[in-house]
């Protein structure tokens, strides 16, 4: 893929970029692998001031971020200025809470003292994808470079302006230019640069494709990986629940992002009671969102990310209804080649369909009447990913219950599912291994090392110490 902006609403190229070579993207490895060396031993307090910075740059330079969002992968403006702002909250966040989260751990054991310290591994390459350009990148870089490690990104092709602008935020709070530096390469340099040894982990953010083969290299180098990758989380609706309220949070659910987002909710299972009145509540939310540009203040979901994207979704929706999935709201692109999609609903949803087995990545939702609870659960279930759920009903201590049975890496009850600096982030399943976000983020991508301090032998008094 060419690595270039081009404007998905228009389907201008903005700009285009040559890719870096391997003898440049080598050098790049040196200076990281050489910055790593002097920024482990930089102070917390120092590695604060900065991180506090970048958060301020990140609310000052809100609105140009927001452009290059909506320019590079059709964002609208104001879901672009969130999404710096809440890069801004997880920089603060890990200025505020790294030190201590990475304070040795004591241990009780014979030895005189024993502990875990937490120490930083050097350089990490992040590949990252298009959805939340800036979000994807900075939960990732905030504790990385808060642990002592610097950061390498190798961003999607369509977004590296925002890729450019990322770097230039941390360089210009002052980090030293080495400890983050964006990659413009294409996917062929990544095979080679897990081989390095001075690159010592991999995160990626991505399709399962993606996941399964930057895994199998990495293992094939020894190399730490953590990997959050797709999603088709089952959003269950109890016959008890408010179900306007549920209905209404179900649209917005599944238009996070146009519907691009990995923890977007992607299946409603609902109880047949309420399953009629839920469809027609919904349709009416979805319905009432405004598509258009996204540079235009009032528009509140834009095309999706590229038109091949669109052509896909169609495909798998298409050839779900040829194996009997029903239309319940009509949507859908205008015309192939084109990137907008207009949400729709689907019901009657079978295993053995694509909009069953596989995740769709858009506007689309997919209803699946269930029995009862149990039966809700199971097929929340029957999904080859784990990453997020929702469960609604009044009687929150069974949703509580029905929450742990849930195979996925978090569960709301009676709430959208959504990221968040203090909560644990990752799948189970297919949808990948390892957390970002919280204690837990910041503790992939160190040196858990345990330190043994013996007990003295003290002579027996009277008696005289024999060399
Ligand atoms: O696409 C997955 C991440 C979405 C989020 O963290 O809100």
């Amino acid at each position: 893929m060419p690595i270039e902006s081009r404007n998905p609403y228009t389907g201008r190229v903005e700009r285009r970029f040559r890719a870096f070579s391997w003898s440049k993207t080598e050098r790049i490895v040196t200076q990281s692998h050489r910055a790593a060396a002097t920024w482990r031993t930089t102070p917390f307090a120092e590695r604060t001031r900065l991180m506090r910075r970048a958060a301020e740059l990140l609310r000052e330079r809100q609105d140009e971020l927001a452009r290059l969002m909506a320019v590079e992968m059709g964002k609208p403006l104001a879901d672009g200025r969130a999404e710096a702002l809440k890069c801004a909250l997880c920089c603060d966040y890990y200025a505020e809470h790294a030190e201590q989260f990475l304070a040795d751990d004591i241990i009780k054991t014979e030895a005189q003292r024993s502990f875990i310290s937490h120490e930083p591994i050097g350089v990490v390459l992040a590949i990252m994808p298009w959805n939340f350009p800036f979000w994807q990148v900075v939960r990732f870089a905030a504790p990385a470079l808060m642990a002592g490690n610097v950061g390498l990104l190798k961003h999607a092709s369509n977004v590296p302006q925002c890729a450019l602008a990322l770097e230039k935020i941390f360089h210009d709070a002052g980090f030293p230019p080495a400890t983050f530096r964006t990659l413009l390469i294409g996917s062929d340099l990544i095979e080679p640069l897990i081989a390095d040894d001075r690159v010592r982990a991999v995160t990626l953010t991505g399709s399962e494709a993606a996941g399964a083969q930057v895994a199998a290299t990495a293992g094939r180098y020894i190399k730490k990986t953590v990997l959050e990758l797709g999603g088709s989380d089952a959003f269950i609706v109890l016959a008890d629940a408010d179900i306007e309220v549920a209905a209404k949070t179900a649209a917005q659910a599944r238009m996070i992002n146009a519907g691009q987002s990995c923890i977007a909710a992607k299946r409603f299972i609902v109880e047949k009671p309420v399953l009629k009145e839920f469809i027609s509540k919904m349709k009416t939310h979805l319905l009432a969102f405004r598509p258009g540009d996204p540079l235009a203040e009032d528009t509140q979901y834009g095309p999706l990310a590229r038109p091949d994207l669109a052509d896909e979704l169609t495909e798998q929706v298409n050839d779900s209804i040829k194996q009997g999935a029903k239309v319940e709201l009509y949507g859908g692109q205008s015309e192939p080649g084109t990137a907008l999609f207009r949400p729709m609903i689907l019901s009657n949803i079978r295993p053995g369909q694509r909009a069953y087995d596989e995740e769709l990545f858009g506007p689309v939702a997919l209803v699946l009447e269930a029995k009862d609870a149990d039966d809700a659960v199971r097929l929340a279930n029957d999904s080859r990913f784990g990453l997020g759920g929702s469960v609604w009903t009044a009687d929150v201590a069974r949703g509580e219950a029905l929450a742990r049975r849930v195979e996925a890496g978090a569960v709301f009850v009676n709430s959208l599912v959504k990221s968040a600096p203090e909560m644990p982030f990752g799948g189970v399943k297919k949808s990948g291994y390892g957390r970002e976000l919280s204690y837990l983020g910041i503790r992939e991508f160190v040196n858990q090392k345990s330190i043994w301090i013996a007990k003295e032998e003290k002579p027996a008094a009277g008696k005289k110490k024999v060399e």
